[in-house]
């Protein structure tokens, strides 16, 4: 058993750094938790904004402790960057185990440049690209998050918890712990804290962490996969009861011992020449330290149930998850489609002359489809490679001006020609209604559009940032009437049964997957009508875009500004000063 060595609370300022120093292996409550948890009662206090997105995580552990962890976690969360654009950051853990993090608002490449990257010192190391909307654009909701007690956590999530107002209420009136944030990420760590708290022990092993995030499956509803980082002690996973959200892991030999990564997609395991990759199991937690690797089963029997729309449209196509090849699929899902295009173009007598796809993600399934069906395929849109997925904007209106400035239409593939368009998926229809009018703008005769997913009428609530049903272009329409809405001459959508069969058959094994945007089925249950209110009244466009202008719904605006009980260092690349360290205390900008 590795144990854990306890030290003292981390703080901030110099002086209390010292004492520190002093008293590492005394456990007391520092002078600044004590005045958080005096703070007044959260009881009234409702989670603002409930986090609902797709986001990206890493844990890398070097066997020499010695080497930097930050430069290929850096280079990994670039590899991340297509599950979120809005945020990210990284915190490694160094020499005495002491956390240096920079995390902020902003792409990879900007807020973690090489400056930034040198100043994180240590041998392991957590990372984070996040995906938020308007209303969650506040830098301290940026992760990785952190709290000092017990024994020292830094935690990323991704996925989207459901129960968040019971859980926040528990964490005041039970677990007397602030959260000081909207993110469900920081509930969810404080319920790990909390449970590991338990134990009250000096020194802790593996059954007390797996314990811990046993309890925590039992106290909270939704998609969770995490990764942690003990300070001097090692890096976890774990993984939703039902698997919503993918992890997995690999190693790599050196000279010096094994590495370990944790990581949200293979991709990331591949460019950085980790081999081995195994997904995490559903509610499976996994630890590793310089020792070794532990695993274990700590939630009772689940449906497993992974995500069927990173198929469709999240996960890279070079990436391989829960052993079924992205790309393979979505060739598949093509040749599914290609069947049912087939059918109805017959149905109506519709000769077409060209397959376009809408770049990026449907360039795979579109090649299929028009091989299948024996027609030319051109790339009609030439996209801006240096504009990033519009989906995963913040507001309509950005992602609307978005598509204009990531595709342009060329006259020449679509003058005067029956065109079918594919795209992975149709969700406000925000991309179809463009691209269908840049298409007519240049000449095209008929514009047909098949979508490789089936219509989306339910919000997600699992991660993925659809939480308002009346935002869905589908919703409340038939087939005839989407076609209307986006301009369209016909729409043809993938039936569920044939998205199923493409993603399954590649692994047999999984009898289920999350559906729950095309059925409204929820497979964690708990999801109401009540609480799909609730989650529209507060994740809307509209009321999104609203909170987001007023700093007083809870945004701070711009730079770090407000209370965290994590540090908030903004990194050099985005022209602000540079805050270093960790800091249980509050930065002002
Ligand atoms: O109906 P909508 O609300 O517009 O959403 C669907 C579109 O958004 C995504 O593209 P995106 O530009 O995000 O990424 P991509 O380049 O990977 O295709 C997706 O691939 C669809 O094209
Ligand atoms: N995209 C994600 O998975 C986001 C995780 C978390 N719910 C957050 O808001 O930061
Ligand atoms: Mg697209």
């Amino acid at each position: 058993m590795t144990e854990l060595h306890v030290r003292g609370p981390s703080r901030s300022f110099s002086t209390f750094r010292a004492l520190l120093l002093q008293h590492r292996s005394q456990l007391q409550i520092s002078g600044l938790a004590a005045f958080l948890s005096s703070s007044p009662p959260l009881c009234s206090r409702t989670l603002g904004q409930v986090s609902d997105l797709v986001c990206g995580i890493l844990g890398l552990l070097l066997h020499d402790a010695s080497v930097d962890a930050a430069p290929e976690i850096s280079e990994g969360l670039s590899l991340l960057q297509h599950r979120g654009q809005d945020a990210c950051g990284i915190v490694t853990c160094g020499p005495k185990g002491r956390f240096f993090q920079c995390k902020a608002n902003g792409m990879v490449r900007d807020v973690l440049d090489e400056k930034a990257v040198a100043k994180l010192i240590g041998g392991m190391g957590v990372g984070h690209v996040r995906y938020p909307t308007a209303g969650s654009l506040d830098h301290a909701e940026a992760q990785p998050f952190y709290v000092n007690s017990p024994y020292g956590i830094v935690f990323a999530h991704n996925g989207n918890l459901i129960d968040s107002p019971p859980l926040l209420q528990y964490m005041d009136a039970t677990a007397h712990r602030h959260i000081n944030t909207s993110s469900d990420s920081e509930l969810l760590l404080n319920l790990f804290a909390n449970n590991l708290q338990k134990t009250g022990k000096f020194r802790i092993n593996e059954d007390d962490i797996f314990t811990a995030i046993g309890g925590l499956m039992t106290q909270c509803t939704g998609a969770y996969a995490c990764v942690a980082m003990l300070a001097g002690f090692g890096i976890i996973a774990f993984r939703d009861p039902n698997g919503i959200r993918p992890v997995g892991m690999a190693s790599r030999r050196t000279n010096a011992g094994r590495d370990y990564l944790f990581a949200s997609e293979s991709i990331v395991a591949d460019a950085l020449g980790f081999s081995e990759w195994e997904d995490v199991k559903s509610g499976e937690a996994v630890i590793i330290t310089r020792s070794g690797v532990s695993r274990k089963r700590v939630a009772a029997h689940a449906t497993f149930a992974p995500d069927i729309f990173e198929f469709v449209y999240f996960a890279r196509p070079d990436s391989v998850l829960d052993g079924i090849s992205v790309y393979r699929s979505r060739m598949a899902m093509g040749d599914a489609l290609a069947v049912e295009v087939d059918k109805v173009l017959k149905e109506r007598g519709i000769i077409v002359d060209v397959v376009i796809p809408v770049p990026d993600t449907s360039r795979v399934a579109a090649l299929n489809l028009a091989q299948k069906l024996n027609l030319p395929y051109r790339e009609g849109f030439i996209k801006n490679r240096y504009v990033g997925r519009t989906f995963i904007m913040p507001g309509q209106q950005m992602r609307r001006k978005n598509v204009r400035r990531k595709l342009n239409a060329m006259a020449l593939e679509f003058s005067g020609k029956n065109v079918l368009l594919v795209d992975d998926s149709i969700v406000r229809g925000t991309t179809s209604e463009e691209i269908i009018q840049m298409a007519k703008d240049v000449g095209a005769k008929k514009v047909i559009v098949a979508s490789c997913a089936p219509p989306i009428r339910h919000s997600n609530v699992y991660g993925i940032d659809m939480p308002s049903r009346t935002e869905l272009v589908a919703y409340g329409r038939n087939t005839e009437e989407i076609a209307e809405a986006i301009g369209a001459d016909l729409v043809v959508f993938q039936t569920l049964p044939d998205l199923i069969a493409s993603v399954r058959q590649f692994n047999p094994s999984i009898s289920t997957f999350d559906c729950s945007v095309f059925t409204g089925e929820y497979v964690t249950g708990g999801v109401s009508e009540e609480y799909l209110h609730r989650l529209e009244s507060l994740r809307a466009d509209n009321v999104k875009n609203k909170v987001a202008m007023n700093p007083r719904e809870g945004q701070s605006a711009g730079r770090v500004n407000g209370f965290h009980t994590q540090v908030n260092m903004v990194a050099s690349g985005n022209g602000a000063d540079d805050t270093v360290g960790l800091h249980n205390t509050w930065n002002i900008s």
